[in-house]
């Protein structure tokens, strides 16, 4: 039975019972008051009746006959006995009389003596008898005067009648009339719990309905509806619920269909709970977007990798993931984190895709790549899944319609249900992440072209600017020496007077091949001004340099430029000075390097001059 229909029927039935037990009680009680009551008044009357037989039996000369006269009385209907007990002077004046009239008991006795009449109930519950023992007492005013034939004073206790009446007739009575109030009492609880049953029977069934669907929706489905059964309250409830349920499934729909929008894929719910579910999949979102406004801030693509796997480590647990960096114009692929190294080599795909980047296949199409649904998908994928029970799938990130990047993440067989369910979601982070990926480039890009001078492919002088005081602390860090080099052509301008600006240029391009062959691929060569160059020998003291300038100069001397169909010989002009030994300061430096090429200069030209201190005059104009 339902709970609720239960606790008002046993609450009911409670009152019942406890209303059945008081009326029971308040009858026996005043059956008891009343039947006392009923037997003082007839044991009065008897008494009444004998005392007047009595006196007339006395003024008829008929006492000795008062025995069957008593006898006659006590065969009244509801009497059992009456007894006549003379007193001590009603003894003195006419003998003890009869045998029973001289047996006292205790009670006669103080009746004798106090003059007041007894009343006790006697026998128990079962047979109750009631007793009335009343004293007559001698009068002169009444019917009949008692002095005439008695010698003694007014007032006086003549003697005391006993009379017993049983009661049990009036028990019966009571018995049946408790037992009629019992049984209308108890069918009227039984037509009243029919009557409730019938009323309780649309609340609780609204309410038992009410308590399913409510389990339903915490679990995420809020499909049922309640039927209104009644037009009160309760069905106002039900109506109300059913409104309550299409409100929420409305606007949890329209939820979905954002969170749908948002993640470009529809989440699958896989029979969970719909309501936390999309909570989840919107807070997901919310995370994306705390991402996007954190990589928008970072300031290089390397950055926003980094971030990307912290994501995967953090977020989606995913440990083993590589990250891949298109060079769609060198048709390259370049690893930024294997299995979270960074820059680490290539080893779960072919390593020819590294010079070969189509030969990746996310690359390639443009399309995730799945290898956990067919896991010969990718041949570059070059682990057999099969044998090493590990899946893969990889994503390609995809910047203004072609792959940027490509995030591959490589996972055991059991996860691959896991790592599909998050798709959507690392989606969505990967979406965010492809246009400021591919701004971080081209500003880096862009960055880079702004150091570099675009004739020559050399870096240009706000490079050096930028770079000056990074390379003098470097130097000091590792306490190593540093050289600059300061090279000028000679007589340049007559080559763009004779041959046109086109060959001049032609004649700085070639000059920069042959200065950046014969350094170090780790020193720099910088255009420094028109036709002046500057070239940093890094770990290099100026005594080291020499020979490597003088190889340079030798270089450019015995070089043909090739100059508007005709060949021509060119020379140039060099000054050395170096870090620490010239000075600590990377543009005194500089400027030492500068001055010793003037000296160069003015020594005649295709040379290389060492600083020393007699070129350096604080006076000088340079
Ligand atoms: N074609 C071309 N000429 C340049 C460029 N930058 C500077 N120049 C020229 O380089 C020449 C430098 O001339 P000068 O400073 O007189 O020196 P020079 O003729 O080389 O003689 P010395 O340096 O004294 O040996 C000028 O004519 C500039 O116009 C450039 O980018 N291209």
């Amino acid at each position: 039975m339902h709970k609720l229909q239960t606790k008002i029927i046993f609450a009911l039935s409670s009152v019942m019972l406890l209303l059945t037990l008081v009326i029971t009680v308040a009858s026996l009680a005043s059956f008891r008051d009343f039947s006392i009551r009923a037997a003082t008044e007839h044991t009065r009357t008897a008494a009444e009746v004998i005392r007047v037989a009595l006196t007339e039996a006395m003024l008829n000369g008929t006492i000795d006959k008062r025995d069957s006269l008593l006898g006659r009385i006590a065969n009244v209907n509801g009497l059992d006995e009456a007894r006549v007990i003379r007193g001590p002077q009603v003894k003195q004046q006419f003998g003890d009389g009869l045998l029973g009239e001289m047996t006292a008991d205790t009670t006669d006795l103080n009746v004798l003596s106090s003059g007041e009449s007894v009343f006790t109930l006697n026998g128990g519950i079962l047979s109750p008898e009631f007793r009335a023992t009343i004293p007559y007492i001698a009068t002169s005013d009444g019917d009949v005067n008692c002095l005439l034939c008695h010698n003694v004073p007014e007032n006086t206790v003549l003697g005391a009648v006993t009379l017993t009446a049983s009661i049990e007739h009036m028990k019966s009575a009571a018995i049946m009339t408790v037992a009629f109030l019992v049984i209308a009492v108890g069918l009227f609880a039984f037509i009243s719990i029919l009557y409730l049953r019938r009323m309780l029977h649309p609340l609780v069934t609204t309410a038992n309905e009410i308590e399913t669907a409510v389990e339903s929706a915490i679990a995420g489905d809020f499909s049922h509806r309640i039927e209104s059964r009644t037009n009160d309250e309760i069905g106002k409830i039900a109506t109300q619920f059913n409104a309550l349920s299409e409100g929420i499934t409305n606007k949890l729909s329209l939820i979905r269909e954002n969170v749908v929008q948002l993640v470009q894929s529809k989440p699958d719910y896989h029979g969970g709970n719909l309501l936390t579910e999309t909570a989840e999949t919107v807070s997901g979102l919310v995370r994306v977007s705390r991402f996007k406004q954190a990589i928008e801030e970072d300031e290089t693509a390397g950055e926003v990798f980094l971030r990307i796997s912290e994501v995967l480590e953090q977020e989606f647990n995913i440990h083993t993931f590589s990250l891949y960096e298109v060079e769609q114009n060198k048709k390259m692929i370049h690893p930024v984190m294997i299995d979270g190294v960074p820059e680490a080599p290539i080893h779960w795909c072919d390593p020819a895709i590294h010079d070969h980047c189509v030969g990746c296949r996310a690359v390639r199409t443009g399309h995730l790549i799945d290898g956990s649904e067919n896991t010969q998908i990718c041949r570059s994928f070059s682990i057999d899944a099969a044998a090493t029970n590990k899946h893969y799938i990889c994503l390609p990130v995809i910047e203004s319609g072609s792959v940027g990047s490509v995030v591959q993440l490589v996972f055991d067989v059991a996860e691959a249900h896991k790592v599909r369910n998050q798709r959507p979601l690392l989606e969505a982070y990967l979406r965010e992440a492809a246009p400021v990926l591919q701004a971080k480039r081209l500003m880096a890009s862009l960055r880079e072209s702004s150091l570099k001078d675009a004739m020559t492919g050399l870096r240009n002088r706000r490079f050096l600017e930028e770079y000056a005081e990074t390379l003098i602390s470097q130097c000091k860090r590792r306490s190593v020496p540093m050289t600059l080099l300061m090279m000028d052509l000679d007589y340049f301008k007559p080559v763009n007077d004779t041959y046109g600006h086109d060959a001049g240029d032609q004649v700085l391009r070639e000059l920069a091949v042959i200065l950046q062959a014969n350094v170090r691929e780790s020193d720099l060569v910088v255009r420094y001004g028109g036709e002046e160059f500057l070239i940093v020998l890094l770990e290099t003291n100026a005594e080291q340099a020499m020979p490597v300038a003088e190889k340079i100069r030798g270089a450019v001397e015995s070089h043909k430029f090739k100059v508007g169909g005709t060949s021509l010989s060119k020379t140039i002009s060099a000054g050395v000075a170096d870090y620490p030994n010239d000075a600590q300061a990377f543009w005194q430096v500089l400027k030492f390097a500068d001055v010793s090429l003037y000296a160069a200069k003015e020594g005649g030209r295709n040379q290389v001059v060492r600083f020393h201190k007699e070129l350096w005059s604080e006076d000088a104009d340079y």
